[in-house]
């Protein structure tokens, strides 16, 4: 199937002008001004003045069989349906367990991850939860890497946080080392997606992990830097010495109220204190609980993460905060795509995925969504069935 994107201003992310994208089968197959409507084909053509054409966007951390539970069963999230995912933008998602490492598991994630394919986006997984030691499909972290092709790392591992395991820095060395050879082996980024709590320890182990031993920093992808100040500045630090750092993008007015760090200002921020944009990410923590816990740590109550939420705040990185619209896109596109490997993703480039958004020029509004060449949403309107082929 061929589709053609007419005349569109082409952000990959970085600014590419006013190009055509020809799509073929589940690829970018040509991007150049003014491509001719290939003669006796079928294809699709869309007119693309007056929008912008970006990378479809990738969501590095979301429950797709729902999370929660914090507050006890009622409290469980429900899992995530296609659409939840593509009206945000979202063409790629990776897929974790939280908390609740024991109803929900491997097996049903890898199986949701499937279906989630199966409807036209792309999907991966970590392999664990919270808790330490890992709870894999094999038997093994790095069998699990090398045997499952869906498993593209471990997590979220849970650091600093009343509702973590608390593994000692050995356990962690040692599950770090067995992703990062599994990584290795599979040609996969065997990266360990570690949940930050509030707690005093903050990045401890993982400084200490890349200061001693021989594991990069680029290891470990960090989540929830943004949940507060204190952990924020720590993780100023830490990108200091080289790490990166994952900023959640779903969020409530309590916690916002409470001292989480907006992402949309938090990036910003973090630019402007020296971190390299290529070390920050956001995702969205979509379909996971945001519980809340009082000092004590008792359950107040809680709400549940988006997928859209992951776009909302590059959109206010750029209307509110002013940053370009290149940079700002970077975080859910190119770089995800890097830090965790994955090939052809997160950039508009000859040969990779046909994963495309279109905004509206003005308001950046998310116009159409092109996941491997099929159309998920046109014109804001939802395909019934997940696409309108
Ligand atoms: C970053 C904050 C706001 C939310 C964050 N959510 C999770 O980690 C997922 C959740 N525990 C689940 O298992 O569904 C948190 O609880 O700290
Ligand atoms: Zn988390
Ligand atoms: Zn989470």
């Amino acid at each position: 199937m061929l589709t053609l994107i007419k005349n569109g201003e082409v952000y990959g992310p970085d600014y590419l002008g006013k190009q055509d994208i020809l799509l073929a089968g589940t690829k970018i197959a040509m991007i150049g001004k003014s491509i001719p409507t290939p003669e006796g084909l079928e294809v699709k053509v869309i007119d693309a003045t007056e929008k912008k054409v970006v990378p479809g966007f990738i969501d590095s951390h979301v429950h797709l069989l729902g999370g929660g539970g914090e507050g006890g069963f009622k409290t469980r999230t429900p899992e995530i349906m296609l659409t939840d995912i593509t009206k945000g933008g979202v063409t790629t998602v990776v897929g974790c367990l939280g908390t609740d490492g024991f109803t929900r598991d491997m097996k049903s994630l890898i199986a949701k991850a499937r279906g989630l394919e199966e409807e036209g986006v792309s999907a991966y997984c970590y392999t664990g939860s919270y808790q330490v030691p890992v709870r894999t499909t094999t038997g093994s972290i790095q069998e699990d890497l090398i045997l499952i092709d869906k498993i593209i790392g471990v997590g979220e591992i849970a650091l600093s946080d009343h509702r973590s395991s608390q593994p000692t820095i050995e356990e962690l060395e040692r599950l770090t080392a067995e992703a990062r050879v599994g990584g290795i082996l599979s040609g996969k980024a065997g990266v360990v997606n570690i949940h930050l709590g509030s707690g005093e320890r903050g990045l401890e182990y993982l400084e200490k992990i890349i200061d001693k031993t021989e594991i990069p920093p680029t290891q470990f992808l960090p989540t929830h830097m943004n949940r507060d100040e204190e952990l924020f500045q720590k993780a100023i630090a830490y990108g200091k010495k080289g790490g990166l750092m994952d900023f959640t993008t779903s969020t409530t007015k309590r916690f916002l109220e409470e001292g989480e760090r907006k992402c949309s200002k938090a990036l910003v921020r973090a630019l402007k204190l020296g971190i390299k944009l290529e070390q920050i990410t956001f995702s969205s923590d979509g379909q996971g609980s945001l519980p809340d816990f009082d000092r004590q740590g008792n359950y107040i109550g809680l709400q549940v993460g988006r997928v859209t939420s992951l776009y909302e705040e590059v959109r206010d990185a750029v209307l509110s905060e002013g940053l370009d619209l290149a940079t700002a896109l970077a975080v859910i596109t190119k770089n995800p795509a890097t830090i965790l490997k994955l090939k052809n993703k997160g950039e508009i480039k000859k040969g990779f995925d046909g994963d495309l958004v279109l905004l509206d020029h003005e308001s950046l509004e998310i116009d159409t969504v092109i996941a491997m060449n099929q159309v998920m949403i046109r014109e804001k309107e939802i395909a019934i069935k997940g696409t309108f082929e």
